[in-house]
């Protein structure tokens, strides 16, 4: 099986090293600078579950991709504010055969891949890690968490899901299909965006926020609100899964963060609208109130417009 990753940055590189090492047959769609880099250094991974150096990467750019022919599977891993562009870039890796399997956070760029690609083509996915990469290119995986989640949107199994499975088979990572994606892919925004809302609110860990005075409150409340949106949607948590997520989210002596506050500190590009604004509007939708959420947004496009300003 042809795999593309689309983005050797911290998911798709860790996925993509990952499945490269134990000799699957993946390419990484990259942009010319990061080109450059694998070239010269090599895709590496530092990792608590066993580093990877995987010396000589497969790698394309938009410029050369259409001499490779479609692939079978593309794993896109580009953030939400890239998404246009890597849906343009990667077009000609997509034939009648390929399937797309997404591990962005947040929901929209399910809307987005249906319209260019059809939606037959497109899975359900996310990913659970905690990595980042670093200024000199190489990833970091700063925990032993490393799962892949993946599945038919409408709960099927079909063959090109058993070649996905034949193909994760001895990876080290945790790979699962799933005939619950969807669900998952929101259980997995109600926790990611009362993590991400909260500790970049406060520009602190978990532990830190539940040791404020108000912390567990406002931790619970924002819960909630997601919850409160999820059900509306049809996708609400399910009991065991939300109160597993309250507990790691009221954690004391938690050092847990978001990757969105990492990318604010590093004075980085953030997910803002993906992942709280397009909650917010589904909330919205539905009818259902969010002044928890609306004052995460405000702080996250206020962060926004400041970078901008400061960009210009
Ligand atoms: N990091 C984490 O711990 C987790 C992240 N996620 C989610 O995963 C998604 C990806 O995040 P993450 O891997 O951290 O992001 P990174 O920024 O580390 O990596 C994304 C990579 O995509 C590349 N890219 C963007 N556009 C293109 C393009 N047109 N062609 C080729 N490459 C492109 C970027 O390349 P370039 O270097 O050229 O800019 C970048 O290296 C996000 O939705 C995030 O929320 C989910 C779980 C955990
Ligand atoms: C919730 C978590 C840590 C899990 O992968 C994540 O997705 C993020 O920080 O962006």
């Amino acid at each position: 099986m042809r795999i593309l990753v689309v983005g050797a940055g911290a998911t798709g590189g860790y996925f993509g090293a990952r499945l490269a090492e134990i000799g699957r047959d993946v390419t990484f769609l990259v942009r010319p600078a990061r080109a450059e880099k694998l070239a010269d250094a090599g895709l590496r991974v530092s990792s608590p579950v066993g580093d990877v150096h995987i010396a000589e990467p497969q790698t394309v750019t938009a410029e050369t991709l259409d001499k490779s022919g479609p692939f079978d599977l593309v794993i896109l891993s580009a953030k939400a504010y890239d998404l246009d562009g890597a849906v343009a870039d990667l077009r000609p890796a997509v034939g009648p055969q390929t399937t797309v399997l997404p591990i962005l956070n947040g929901f929209r760029h399910l809307d987005v891949l249906d319209e260019a690609f059809g939606s037959e083509r497109v899975l359900g996915g996310s990913c659970a890690i905690v990595a980042t990469l670093t200024p000199t290119g190489e990833i970091r995986q700063m925990s032993e968490l490393h799962s892949l989640t993946y599945g038919k949107r409408d709960g099927t199994r079909s063959e090109r899901i058993a070649a996905i499975e034949a193909q994760m088979e001895g990876v080290r990572f945790q790979p699962r299909s799933s005939d619950k994606v969807l669900l998952e892919m929101w259980e997995k925004w109600v926790f990611l965006a009362t993590l991400a809302g909260s500790t970049t609110l406060m520009r602190a860990t978990i532990g830190d926020v539940v040791a404020a005075p108000g912390g567990p409150t406002f931790v619970e409340g924002l819960l909630d609100e997601c919850q409160t949106i999820a059900l509306a949607s049809g996708y609400g948590s399910r009991e065991k899964v939300l109160a597993g997520a309250r507990k790691t989210l009221t954690a004391e002596r938690s050092p847990m963060t978001a990757s969105m506050l990492r990318d604010i500190e590093a004075g980085a590009r953030i997910e803002a609208d993906h992942i709280i604004g397009d909650l917010i509007a589904r909330g919205q939708k539905a009818g259902v109130e969010t002044p928890i959420l609306d004052r995460v947004f405000t702080h996250l496009k206020a962060y926004e417009n400041r970078r901008n300003r400061d960009a210009a």
